[in-house]
Formats: structure tokens, C-alpha cells, sequence
């Protein structure tokens, strides 16, 4: 498929989210390639795939191959892992057949999918909610790869998952995965995506671009440094800088998790 230049994959316009507070205020972004987002737990990574799947509302706009959310029920060309969409169909098998029909889900795929991640027979037979999380994770994302999208949205995929299954699963990231975000808060797999885009979602704030590979490499310090590839606000005026070979501050990987990066200051 040819792409226009001008085209941008997901652009976010003053897009807004209110709970009981303010989660996201005014965030202005475009995604064009394929990203993984980053952020601790709360940080509001399940929330933005939510919203631009269509299943929240929010102030602002959110435009998915120029489309305004709002304005498309439905559009075929986004999949995402996150259950409420899979909640339709009694068993794993009818979800399937739900999903040839309205999503031209490619069977033959799926089950090659759940064969090789080693759960097909104890799955396909059994309705969604009765999986454990893990399984429930890897037929849902295997459902949403199947559907081979041009823009997937997928929401903590390696959580809940035994080492050898998380390495499964970045494979078939890498292989079938076309365009979209990867939502997470682990960074022990992100050398497998060394050249995907990263952001990172902090305090009600989208930083980002910045590749992966630079991210990996990247040091973290208290404080605004001159040369950082990213600087981001953690709190009320405590900032944190990303430096690529620094002899000073922790290791951004050697964290483990996102939700550590609090430790830093
Ligand atoms: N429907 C809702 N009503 C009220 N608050 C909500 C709702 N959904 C999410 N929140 C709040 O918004 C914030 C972000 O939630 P979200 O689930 O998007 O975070 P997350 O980054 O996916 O977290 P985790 O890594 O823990 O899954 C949290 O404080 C959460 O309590």
C-alpha cells in the first residue's frame, strides 16, 4: 500500500481526560511509526489505547489515519489485545468465528499462533474469562495479530507471562506486528525493539519520540542536563534527564521497570 507523505498513523489534538481528576491535560502528540509507550502503573497507558479505540470519551481530538475517533464505529483497520472487545462469543473458538466474519480474522494463523505459545487445546474450548491472565493474554493478542491490522493497539502484552512465553511474544511483535503502540512498563525487552519509537508517560504528560536504541543506552540524572535525548517532569518540579554514555546517574534498563524510575530521585 502506498503512503502519503502527509500521512500521520495517530495524532492526538489537545486531547483530554478527566476521572476524578485531570489524567491527561492538553496533550498535543503524533505517532508515525512503531512505538512502545512507557509508563508506571497509573500513568494512564491502558486509558489512551482505551480512548483511541473509541471505548472512553475525551475532550480534544484523537485521529487514526486522519479519522476522528469519534466520528468511526468500527474502523477495520484497528485491533487492539484489550478484553472488553473480546467479551462477545461464549468460548474462545466462537470468538473466532466472530471475529472471520466482522475482522477477516485469518484462523489458520490464530491457531498456529496459540500452538506455538503451547495453550491451544487448553483454550479454544473455554470461554475467555475462565483463562488465566497469562493465557488470556496470548489468545488476545494472537486474536489481535490474526486480524493482521494496519494499526494495532496493544496494551501490556508480556504481563502475567513466564520468561520463555514474554520472548514468544516480543517475537511475534516483531514478525506481524505492522503499525501502532505497545503499551508496558518493563524495559528488560526492549532491546528486542531497537528500532521502534519509544514515549514515555509520566504525570499527565506524553515525552517522546525518542528510538528505542538511543533509550536503551540512555543513563538517567536528576535535573535538567544540557545534551539529554529526553527530559521529563516526574513531579511539581522535579525533572529527570536521559543521557546517552554518562558515566553518572542509573542505567535506565538495569531499573527493570518503569515504576522504578521514582527511585532514581
Ligand atoms: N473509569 C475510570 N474511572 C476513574 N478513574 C479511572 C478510570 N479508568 C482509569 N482510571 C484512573 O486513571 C489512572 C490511569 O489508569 P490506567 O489504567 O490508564 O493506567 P495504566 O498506566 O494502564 O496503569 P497499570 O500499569 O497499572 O495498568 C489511574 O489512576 C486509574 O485509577
Amino acid at each position: 500500500m502506498s503512503r502519503s507523505k502527509d500521512r500521520v498513523m495517530l495524532e492526538y489534538k489537545d486531547f483530554t481526560i478527566t476521572f476524578e481528576s485531570v489524567l491527561f491535560q492538553g496533550v498535543n502528540l503524533r505517532i508515525n511509526s512503531k512505538s512502545i509507550m512507557l509508563g508506571p502503573n497509573g500513568s494512564g497507558k491502558t486509558t489512551i489505547i482505551k480512548a483511541t479505540c473509541g471505548l472512553i470519551p475525551y475532550e480534544g481530538h484523537i485521529y487514526v489515519d486522519g479519522i476522528e475517533v469519534r466520528k468511526v464505529r468500527n474502523y477495520l483497520g484497528l485491533s487492539t489485545n484489550l478484553e472488553e472487545v473480546y467479551s462477545i462469543g461464549r468460548k474462545v473458538k466462537d470468538i473466532v468465528y466472530l471475529f472471520e466474519e466482522i475482522k477477516d480474522l485469518d484462523a489458520d494463523m490464530f491457531n498456529i499462533l496459540l500452538k506455538e505459545a503451547r495453550i491451544f487445546e487448553q483454550v479454544i474450548n473455554k470461554p475467555l474469562y475462565k483463562l488465566s491472565a497469562g493465557q488470556s493474554s496470548i489468545v488476545r493478542l494472537a486474536l489481535t495479530l490474526s486480524t493482521n491490522p494496519k494499526i494495532a493497539l496493544v496494551d501490556e502484552p508480556f504481563e502475567n507471562l513466564d520468561p520463555a512465553r514474554r520472548v514468544l511474544i516480543a517475537k511475534w511483535l516483531k514478525e506481524y506486528f505492522n503499525e501502532g503502540i505497545v503499551t508496558t512498563h518493563e524495559l528488560d525487552l526492549l532491546r528486542e525493539f531497537k528500532d521502534w519509537d519509544s514515549f514515555i508517560l509520566i504525570n499527565g504528560k506524553i515525552y517522546g519520540p525518542v528510538s528505542v536504541a538511543d533509550l536503551i543506552e540512555a543513563n538517567v540524572v536528576e535535573g535538567k542536563v544540557e545534551n539529554a535525548i529526553l527530559t521529563i517532569e516526574l513531579q511539581e518540579g522535579k525533572t529527570l534527564s536521559f543521557i546517552k554514555n554518562a558515566q553518572i546517574g542509573a542505567k535506565l534498563t538495569h531499573l527493570g521497570s518503569i515504576d522504578r524510575i521514582y527511585g532514581v530521585m
